[in-house]
């Protein structure tokens, strides 16, 4: 590996927060409570709405063709596959109309900004900790899986080959395109997979503590 190993570098320390979060650990243990997985199903589909949308941002930006069919592939994947396993989550726990809660509106918010006023390096990075984290936890959790067998679902989806192999993808094309860049850039992408990384575990934490707005709009 090339650059990427630095990037994984730059949110090791919180990965490692992420694996023993308790509502990653639970959902291996099958205690994790189901309110919260349900909440987390229901953020996660404003979350994905709104990650295809700053995948399309960066596959315009992408230098080469195959770069552009990549991640608008991707982000047809992200409306489609993901969002239809979440929507057979929700029939089996009970559909939930919740607004995007503080952290879905934060991450996203900056997933896109950083897509639409980045360059494709600087967009690259912040998407990357959404693809590569959840495949970590997905190989962490997939022996043990869980005795929820929605949880065990779960597992199997982030933890499987299809889903790496979509991973390795975009990690050969990120190694390849940083070595065509200077250190400012590298710089850049290195503070944005940090702060994406962050956002990863604050997205788990808030499904944890069932995160809403603190004032209700008027
Ligand atoms: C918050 C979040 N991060 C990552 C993924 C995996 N695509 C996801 N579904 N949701």
């Amino acid at each position: 590996m090339g650059f990427t190993s630095e990037l994984w570098e730059s949110g090791a320390a919180t990965y490692e927060r992420i694996r023993v979060h308790p509502f990653v650990q639970g959902l291996t243990s099958g205690d994790l409570d189901r309110a919260a997985f349900r909440h987390y199903i229901a953020q996660d589909s404003h979350y994905l709405r709104e990650y295809a949308r700053a995948l399309n941002v960066v596959a315009a930006k992408a230098p080469t063709p195959e770069g552009t069919a990549l991640f608008g592939e991707h982000a047809t994947n992200a409306n489609a596959v993901e969002r239809a396993l979440h929507a057979g989550f929700l029939d089996e726990l009970g559909g939930v109309d919740q607004p995007a809660s503080p952290t879905t509106v934060a991450y996203t918010n900056f997933l896109l900004a950083t897509a639409h006023t980045g360059s494709f390096a600087e967009g690259l990075a912040a998407v990357l900790p959404c693809y590569w984290i959840y495949a970590r936890v997905g190989a962490d959790l997939v022996d043990r899986s869980s005795p929820d067998p929605l949880y065990a679902r779960w597992i199997a989806t982030y933890g499987g080959d299809g889903f790496q192999k979509i991973v390795d993808d975009v990690l050969t094309v990120t190694d390849r395109h940083a070595e065509g860049l200077g250190p400012a850039e590298r710089a850049a992408m290195l503070h944005h997979y940090a702060t994406a990384a962050r956002y990863e575990w604050m997205f788990w934490d808030a499904a944890h503590r069932r995160e809403t707005w603190p004032i209700p709009l008027a």
